[in-house]
């Protein structure tokens, strides 16, 4: 059964508390982090302070995802900050294996993400190590973009080396993810699904959130 992971990128961040509350209520398995640093992408969002005070509110795990240059620099802060997972875009590093251990090191789980460019075969040989595959289904910086027709068959790929090496890892979908393409994405054979702006556009959160749950769930 595929889990949901709200993206916290379209949130109120002046009504934050009470926006969580209701995507837990909704029954959102994860709250997605995008931490953005205007240089690996374009756009600046928002760093440890901020996921250091969700941590104190939620009990769901967090699911954080570093858009961020050299990521080697900062995962110590974001283990302290209270991260659950933490995922890396295997392009932002010289040192790809170097940091997936480092973040194993504190006893967190560690994805890599990948570009909709990158190919699969980035992950040859740091796939054993992994706990989390991100698959980017929108070029990364930005919520509210349209999901990559192409990336479908990415997602299909990802899941068949998962199950032909038998390995334990989640393989998460992130971009452009709405309540009319999710069931495709799930039998497509993703297991963590990211939603942020088709959640956030409607007043009612909890209900939005309900309804990603359903079709996931089934
Ligand atoms: O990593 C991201 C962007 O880089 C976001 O997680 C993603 O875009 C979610 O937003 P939406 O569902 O609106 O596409
Ligand atoms: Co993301």
């Amino acid at each position: 059964m595929a889990k949901l992971s709200p993206s916290l990128l379209s949130a109120n961040f002046a009504e934050l508390k009470s926006e969580i509350e209701k995507l837990e209520k909704g029954g959102a398995d994860y709250l997605h982090l995008d931490v953005m640093d205007g240089n690996y992408v374009p756009n600046i969002s928002f760093g440890t302070p901020i996921i250091k005070s969700i941590k104190k509110i939620t009990t769901l795990p967090l699911d954080v995802h570093l858009m961020i240059d050299k990521p080697e620099r900062y995962i110590k802060d974001f283990v302290d900050a209270g991260a659950d997972i933490i995922t890396v875009h295997g392009e932002a590093t010289i040192h790809l294996h170097r940091v997936i251990q480092l973040i194993k090191s504190f006893g967190v789980k560690a994805g890599v993400s990948l570009n909709p460019s990158t190919n699969l075969n980035s992950l040859e040989y740091v796939i054993d190590d992994l706990d989390l595959i991100l698959i980017m289904s929108v070029n990364p910086g930005f919520g509210g973009q349209s999901f990559i027709p192409a990336i479908k068959n990415k997602i299909k790929l990802t899941r068949e080396l998962i199950d032909e090496k038998s390995l334990n890892i989640i393989l998460e979908v992130d971009g452009g993810v709405k309540l009319d393409n999710v069931k495709e994405i799930v039998d497509l054979g993703a297991d963590l699904i990211v939603v942020g702006s088709d959640i956030f556009k409607d007043s009612n959160l909890e209900l939005r959130t309900s309804q990603f749950k359903t079709i996931i769930s089934n």
